[in-house]
């Protein structure tokens, strides 16, 4: 096996949790008297975290950005009260993780989506087995910053150039080239800007490539 240890990103990588996440902004959109995105707008505000999905939907509302704060929280509430509410596993992900790990591959998670409802979401739909996890909120810094993923290899003890990091958006990418960590980018998820076609190491159009080749 090529890669001592695998590290995953969340969303639009092992789950498609963008229903979920509209349901939750829907939410906060009536708490906040403000129009409610469609889910497709949605979806091209997901992959910086859910401090910046939050200015994208007041941006889109016209809202004042001083609202953000109280938009944040009502935001978190409505995703902390059903974190798994229209989140399913993406095609593969189950049988790639197990397989990897019964292989003795070390597996770690790093998503921007804060901790807390990570954890709920692995528990809850049985995704892992996970050493490492950091989410949007675990450290002061989150992805395209290179510190959570260099933080989940160190604490897999992956040594240089023997993680490989997989993920689905352009943040995922730029965060793999800043941590110089080899990356696998799964085509379909939530991209919302460009990644150089000599980027990644591997492109993937369905996780269980990474079973067959890897
Ligand atoms: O919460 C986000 O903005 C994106 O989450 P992800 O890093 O798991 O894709
Ligand atoms: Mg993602």
């Amino acid at each position: 096996m090529r890669w001592d240890a695998y590290i995953f990103d969340l969303d639009g990588t092992l789950i498609d949790s963008a229903p979920g996440i509209h349901a939750a902004v829907a939410t906060m959109c009536d708490a906040e008297a403000l129009p409610v995105p469609d889910l497709a707008t949605v979806k091209g505000f997901i992959g910086n975290g859910v401090p910046r999905l939050v200015e994208r939907v007041l941006d889109w509302a016209g809202a004042d950005p001083s609202r953000q704060p109280s938009a944040l929280a009502a935001m978190n509430a409505a995703y902390a009260a059903d974190p798994t509410g229209g989140t399913t596993v993406l095609p593969g992900a189950r049988e790639l993780l197990s397989g990897l790990a019964a292989r003795g591959a070390r597996l770690g998670l790093c998503t921007n989506k804060p901790e807390g409802p990570t954890r709920a979401i692995l528990d809850a739909l049985e995704l892992g087995p996970f050493e490492a996890v950091v989410g949007g909120d675990t450290l002061d810094r989150r992805k395209p910053d290179p510190a959570p993923l260099r933080h989940v290899a160190e604490a897999l003890g992956a040594a240089s150039g023997r993680a490989l990091y997989v993920g689905d958006s352009e943040v995922d990418w730029q965060t793999a080239a800043a941590a110089a960590i080899p990356y696998a980018h799964l085509r379909g998820g939530y991209q919302n800007g460009p990644i150089p076609a000599d980027g990644p190491t591997r492109w993937l159009a369905d996780l269980r490539e990474l079973l067959e080749t890897d």
